[in-house]
């Protein structure tokens, strides 16, 4: 059976991973063998059955409820937790006076609290599936294949997971399951970059495997490491996740890495292609890209810079004394590689470049130390669920689900209900705080400080993200408002002004925040984006929803303290708060990067641009913010964005008008905070009902649409939002609106 462990270790792996907080936060799926039959009671027999169920119903309703539900842990959690569930239930109680809406709306946000309490971790965190991407499995199995440690790290129980998941989603999603597509569309050749010919099956992962010459790829030269930093070319000056990207893939592709070919690549070989490998002309296929793939085509300039490198800096390069620079590059590149891995503990900064890494780690030296540190990380990624094993797009949510489910705990009033769970989280923010800076001088490194910032996951990865920094900070400064006998002892005020520092850090000049860096170059370098199936990927964008969040933990702390840095505060506070107005959109929303999406991103800036003073009379941004969202209500009651919003930059319905409980929540939670129940309770009503009625009976809610995203274009499960915004949404109604 597999089990999930939290926040700990497996036996054997203790000196190889290294953690700076004793694992807290750390998630992965363990197979454990059946216990034999003398040990198996009912309770285990019914448990089997269950999971049996959840994952025969998936399989037949398949093409109708793409996004799995999480059952497998909500089943152990159901088994590990079921007195403490059942303690709950006895508090339950009617309060007198109260009128129906009012006794409803607390009755569904008890039961909501109390099955959300089941889903937490001992140490405070709330773990889940962050799927989505169906590009990354791929990736991995094709790094271990080559590293020769497949069988050895991907078990057969692993195995046939993973199977199961493909299964479940090759039809699904026939598009994106390459292996499908072949049979449809006869051959594989336009597979576009990032995806195809370079991650993962083909490109830098298939070029290693032999399955798609290194030729068919566009050059990724390593020297650009080697240019002065003051070009805005520099890979230094790219968003985080390209240059460390593009680190892994600069190296393998110069070093032309091919493992030696085996028969399974031979018949893979005759499999995929329609004309024999050797007659495939790959310079002529270096810029195909399907259709369906292309979101972002190629500008002109782009195809000219790929063909000068390609017939006239590669040649060169491969020649003395041009080789020496290659030499050179090399050697800076996998210095890098090093200490990013050293630096994230093997976790890396996403699924993409840990694979990358170690690969290359392996290309380096296959007995390597940091190889073998690589190996016990990748359970880190590896989720179970009903559907399947699956890669997820990061070691988890963890530290970003944990800020907003406290502030959605908090908003409920329901201290006496929630105290413990309040507790445990507040232990894990304190916990998952980033307490150093990356080894040396970071900006060596091209790295921003991290200290005092949080994670999106947990400390052990070591990144600090601005939103997930202001969030945490704001979670942790409100729990300090607390009775500390209650939800534990508050952070420190040292802590807390190295989080303020590095809050102020991450402001641009222009006064927007964006996600881990300061932006450090100009947005016309997307004309070098070579992802044809990702936007916006080259710099660090500056997001309404950095932004907003960094307006309200730097204004929850000056209310707290008062002297601390509050000149710097005020003007940091004011420029965002232009910058926040400056890209409102004409109809009044805001365009939403990481969740869908314009729901998201307006309930942002609105919650900005209140945190920073502004009022519903007193600023016309958030007026007009309001009747863009009051225009948006569906006739149900709610409001349902489908991912073609983040596609298209156009608001665009789900089909069928449907609702969905995460953008109903975002519209009410924004127009509640501007004081909609003054105005006009109905549209309030209306929506607190629709989410009351979609509560389970057992207290969770149902799995809707995917409603994250990233890079405009790919989707990204965030499995807790269906319990933490709909609680949040009704706390806020039940407190701020019913109770007054
Ligand atoms: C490099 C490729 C092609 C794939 C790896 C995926 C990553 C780029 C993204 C996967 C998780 C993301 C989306 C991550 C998730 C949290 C958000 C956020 C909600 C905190 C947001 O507000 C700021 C940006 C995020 C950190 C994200 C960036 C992109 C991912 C790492």
């Amino acid at each position: 059976m597999w089990k999930l462990k939290m926040s700990s270790t497996v036996t054997g792996e203790g000196e190889l991973v290294e953690t700076v907080n004793d694992h807290v936060g750390r998630q992965f799926w363990l197979f454990v063998p059946d216990p034999g039959d003398g040990a198996r009671n009912d309770d285990y027999q019914e448990y089997r059955r269950e999971v049996e169920e959840a994952r025969r119903r998936f399989t037949e309703n398949r093409f109708r409820a793409r996004q799995s539900s999480d059952i497998l842990m909500r089943l152990q959690f159901a088994r590990e937790k079921k007195n403490k569930a059942l303690k709950m239930v006895a508090w339950d109680e009617q309060r007198v006076g109260m009128d129906e809406e009012t006794t409803a709306v607390r009755t569904t946000l008890q039961k909501a609290l109390m099955f959300y309490s089941t889903l937490q971790s001992d140490d405070g965190f709330w773990p889940g599936d962050y799927g989505g991407p169906m590009f990354l499995l791929p990736g991995l199995v094709i790094g271990l294949y080559v590293t020769g440690v497949l069988q050895a790290v991907l078990s057969c129980e692993h195995q046939s997971e993973i199977l199961r998941y493909l299964y479940n989603h090759q039809a699904a999603r026939r598009r994106t399951l390459w292996k499908v597509w072949i049979d449809e569309e006869g051959s594989r050749l336009d597979t576009g970059s990032w995806r195809g010919n370079f991650y993962p099956i083909v490109g830098k992962d298939v070029a290693v495997l032999g399955l798609y010459d290194w030729s068919g790829n566009n050059p990724m030269p390593p020297e650009l490491w080697l240019l002065p930093y003051a070009l805005p070319i520099h890979p230094g000056r790219m968003w985080c996740h390209t240059r460390l990207v593009y680190l892994p893939m600069s190296y393998l592709y110069a070093k032309r890495y091919v493992m030696p070919v085996n028969s399974t690549v031979l018949s893979l070989r005759r499999e995929l292609y329609t004309i024999p490998y050797h007659l495939i002309e790959w310079d002529k296929i270096r810029n195909l890209c399907a259709k369906e793939d292309l979101y972002y085509p190629h500008p002109w300039v782009q195809d000219v810079l790929w063909e000068g490198l390609q017939k006239i800096v590669e040649p060169l390069l491969g020649k003395w004394p041009f080789s020496k620079l290659r030499n050179k590059a090399l050697d800076v590149v996998m210095e890098h590689i090093h200490y990013e891995d050293e630096n994230t503990r093997y976790i890396c900064i996403g699924p993409v470049n840990k694979v990358l890494n170690m690969v290359c780690c392996w290309v380096e030296d296959p007995t390597s130390e940091a190889f073998k540190r690589h190996l016990p990380r990748i359970k880190d990624y590896l989720w179970v669920s009903e559907d399947g094993m699956k890669m997820m797009g990061y070691g988890g949510s963890q530290l970003w689900d944990t800020a907003f489910a406290v502030q959605a705990l908090l908003a409920t009033n329901m201290v006496d209900l929630c105290g413990s769970m309040l507790k445990k989280a507040h232990d894990f923010i304190k916990n998952s705080q980033v307490r150093e800076n990356s080894r040396g001088n970071p900006s060596a490194w091209h790295r921003h400080i991290s200290k005092g910032g949080w994670p999106f996951s947990t400390a052990d990865n070591g990144w600090i993200v601005s939103d997930c920094a202001s969030e945490g900070f704001k979670a942790a400064l409100l729990l300090s408002q607390m009775p500390s006998n209650i939800v534990g002892e508050s952070i420190d005020a040292g802590r807390a002004f190295e989080a303020v520092n590095l809050i102020l850090s991450l402001q641009n000049g222009s006064g927007g925040f964006a996600s881990y860096e300061l932006t450090r170059s100009y947005q016309w370098l997307e004309m070098i984006n070579p992802a044809q199936i990702f936007g916006d990927i080259v710099v660090d964008y500056q997001y309404v929803e950095c932004t907003s969040a960094a307006i309200e933990a730097l204004t929850t702390f000056a209310n707290m303290y008062p002297d601390h840095r509050s000149g710097a505060i005020s003007s940091c506070i004011s420029k965002a708060v232009d910058f926040i107005e400056s890209i409102q959109l004409p109809d009044g929303s805001w365009y939403g990067s990481w969740g869908v999406c314009f729901t998201y991103g307006t309930w942002f800036g609105i919650k900005g641009l209140l945190a920073s003073g502004r009022t519903y009379e007193s600023s016309s941004h958030i007026r007009k913010a309001c009747d863009f969202l009051l225009g948006k209500q569906l006739p149900s009651g709610g409001w349902g964005e489908s991912y073609l919003s983040s596609q298209n930059k156009v608001y665009t319905n789900l089909e069928g008008n449907r609702a969905h409980l995460a953008n109903t929540s975002w519209a009410m939670l924004a127009l509640i905070e501007a004081g909609q129940a003054e105005r006009d309770l109905k549209p309030l009503r209306r929506a607190a009902k629709l989410l009351a009625k979609s509560m389970m009976d057992n207290g969770d809610f149902p799995q809707q649409e995917i409603i994250g995203v990233f890079n405009r274009n790919c989707m990204i499960s965030y499995s807790s939002y269906r319990n933490i915004f709909p609680i949040w949404a009704l706390g806020e109604y039940y407190a701020r609106v019913l109770s007054n």
